[in-house]
């Protein structure tokens, strides 16, 4: 399903609130009601993309300034606009904000909740949120870039579960169909022809709140079943042969089904665009080399730039 464009806040304190501190980002709002610099500064952004670490969100600015642009954005696309927070980085290149949101969906929940007030201090125009972000594949060859369908949590339901007031809250948690088609439409050439020396796919992502067990691996410091046995090769493969084959999975990250939760109750449109570092049906170990994973990270950008000439600035 797509949404409108007509995203929102959900949180009716909001309006009563003069004054807002985005704490995490050292962004101060002296006047909500007026937020003129504000909206000078963000009032433009139309894609605001996020990803694990600062320095590839700073490679992101760079290569969407070189590539997006043609090394004409106008923009001081090195400077990190939140360093003052000493949490998370930002930096601005012509209409697209790139920020960076650490190790899973905590510390993104975070950030994504002081963006979406930001967007709407600024009164940004149907903004688009994407994550260009890592993952281990399923079944698909390392180097592959998967748009996500769903995200699954590790109970292999597409939900996201928060406890609120001492309460389970759960919430829907797929990513918008449009935006989605357009990512992998930007894939091909004009004539539908492959353009990427890798291969595009559509998939659903499992995002788990741990990087070894939650993620069924053999070589974190624990690796044990509900029962306190420790679990083996074969579990694990069962394990994700069900990933695989009942759900549709094809990667796992930390963050797909908050952050698909989360834009969806604010009626944000977004995306989630991971590569995939390995196959993990056949081993745990990430190990690839320097360049390898310089040349893998830097695969989603390619798609998201293409998407962002093709289908943002030629409307403009
Ligand atoms: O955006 P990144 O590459 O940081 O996303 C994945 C998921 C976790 O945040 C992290 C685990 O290594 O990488
Ligand atoms: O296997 C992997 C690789 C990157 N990120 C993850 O969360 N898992």
């Amino acid at each position: 399903m797509s949404l409108n464009g007509a995203y929102s806040t959900k949180n009716p304190n909001l309006e009563q609130m003069t004054s807002d501190f985005l704490y995490h980002l050292a962004v101060n709002i002296p006047d909500t009601k007026n937020p003129t610099d504000i909206k000078n500064q963000f009032g433009h952004i139309k894609v605001v993309c996020l990803g694990g670490k600062d320095a590839r969100m700073r490679e992101l600015a760079k290569y969407i300034h070189e590539n997006v642009y043609n090394g004409k954005s106008g923009s001081k696309y090195e400077k990190d606009i939140f360093e003052d927070g000493h949490r998370y980085a930002g930096f601005i290149v012509g209409s697209v904000l790139c920020v960076s949101h650490g190790v899973g969906s905590s510390t993104m929940s975070v950030v994504l909740h002081e963006l979406i007030k930001l967007v709407r201090y600024a009164k940004c125009v149907d903004p688009l949120f994407i994550r260009i972000g890592t993952s281990g594949g399923l079944g698909v060859k390392p180097g592959t870039v998967v748009v996500s369908r769903k995200g699954y949590n590790g109970l292999l339901c597409s939900e996201y579960e928060i406890a609120i007031l001492g309460e389970r809250v759960s919430r829907p948690a797929y990513f918008d169909e449009r935006l989605r088609k357009d990512l992998l439409d930007a894939a091909t050439s004009p004539d539908g022809g492959e353009e990427n020396a890798f291969s595009v796919i559509e998939g659903n992502t499992m995002g788990t709140d741990c990087f070894y067990e939650g993620q069924g691996r053999l070589d974190g410091a624990s690796c044990m079943k509900a029962n306190g046995e420790p679990y083996t090769k074969a579990d694990k493969l069962n394990f994700l042969k069900r990933c695989h084959d009942e759900c549709g999975i094809r990667n796992i990250e930390m963050e797909a089904p908050m952050f698909a939760a989360l834009t969806l109750h604010c009626g944000i449109r977004a995306a989630d665009v991971c590569v995939t570092l390995l196959n993990r049906l056949e081993g745990d170990q990430v190990n690839s080399t320097k360049a390898q994973l310089k040349d893998f990270e830097e695969r989603p950008f390619r798609l998201v730039a293409r998407f962002i000439k093709r289908h943002i600035l030629s409307s403009t």
